[in-house]
């Protein structure tokens, strides 16, 4: 990844004159998917990209050994070998960006990729993923013993009472002091934002965790109601944006919760393309937290290689 973020100072004006323009922000959600077409090879391309762009993801109660390992496998080799191929691609070593799980199966998946001779990083969830309803001492222990145990990104999930009663500066506190546990590991920080009520909130929570450090700014766990949407998306870049411009460092962002679909990659890739631009289209800046879209984007490829669609059996690893 490229220098980290030093953070700096809470600065409560800074973040209090947020103003959010919500129908503004909802037209240029909209119409993200509608102005510019990315078809054929370049739809191949942008779909390579976005492999590489994924934490290839794992976050169910019951995770084993077993599942990490194949995951880890996936991750290694994304797209199965003839597709590549077809595509001219073979000897691209291309790999999804991170392999990301509970703490509890760091171990499993930092051994597997070693034993496979990846070089993609463990990312671990932490700090009481999901709800973060729990002591902050227990929170950055936790973060520490993921770090131990070979975790070489954490995702945090932030104090959403604390966002919610506008105690900003406990909120930077706690933040600033988890990236000192993280020590050497990325920081990135889940906002949660499907329970941060307001895109106010969700700005000026985007703002306090880039003053404390964060790496990343991520927006859900994935288990809110409502988890990646584009209007989000669209306030958390603005606000990436603006801490770039003020303070000179760049910020990655790291969609993540309910994206399954390659159509809907395209359109959070276009979104950073013209919100950031192209210095965050790549895997040290862009991350895409899920689950289940590596498979479709597999179908994909396999359509363009292929000119028809897979059956089942013949992705069977997606
Ligand atoms: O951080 C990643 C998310 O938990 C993945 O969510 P997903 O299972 O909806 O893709």
């Amino acid at each position: 990844m490229s220098d980290r973020n030093p953070g700096c100072e809470l600065d409560l004006g800074w973040v209090n004159n947020t103003r959010i323009n919500l129908p503004a922000v909802k037209r240029r959600a909209e119409t993200l998917g509608t102005r510019r077409t990315v078809k054929k090879q370049w739809q191949a391309a942008w779909l390579l990209r976005a492999v590489t762009c994924i934490d290839l993801t794992t976050l169910s109660g019951d995770d084993t050994g077993a599942n990490v390992q194949r995951l880890c496998h996936k991750a290694a080799r994304p797209v199965r070998y003839d597709i590549m191929k077809g595509l001219g691609m073979e000897d691209a070593g291309l790999t999804c960006g991170a392999v990301c799980v509970y703490p509890a199966r760091v171990v499993d998946a930092v051994r597997e990729l070693k034993k496979l001779g990846a070089d993609i990083p463990v990312a671990s969830v932490a700090t009481g993923f999901p709800s973060g309803q729990y002591h902050l001492k227990t929170r950055l222990e936790e973060i520490k013993l993921c770090v131990a145990d070979g975790a070489k990104e954490i995702d945090i999930v932030i104090n959403r009472e604390m966002a919610l009663n506008g105690n900003w500066q406990g909120l930077y506190d706690e933040i600033k002091a988890m990236r000192e546990a993280c020590g050497e590991a990325h920081m990135k920080t889940i906002l949660a934002v499907g329970e941060l009520g307001t895109l106010t909130n969700v700005y000026k929570a985007s703002l306090v965790a880039m003053m404390a450090g964060s790496d990343f700014i991520k927006t859900s766990t994935g288990k809110e109601g409502v988890n990646a949407i584009l209007p989000v998306g669209v306030v958390m870049c603005r606000a990436i944006r603006e801490f770039h411009e003020r303070t000179g460092h760049k910020i990655g962002f790291k969609p993540a919760g309910g994206i399954r679909a390659a159509k809907d990659v395209l359109v959070w890739l276009i979104l950073i393309k013209e919100e950031l631009g192209d210095d965050w289209l790549n895997n040290q800046m862009f991350r895409i937290g899920a689950s289940g879209l590596l498979g479709d984007i597999e179908r994909q490829l396999f359509h363009y290689v292929y000119g028809r669609y897979a059956s089942g059996s013949e992705i069977p690893m997606a």
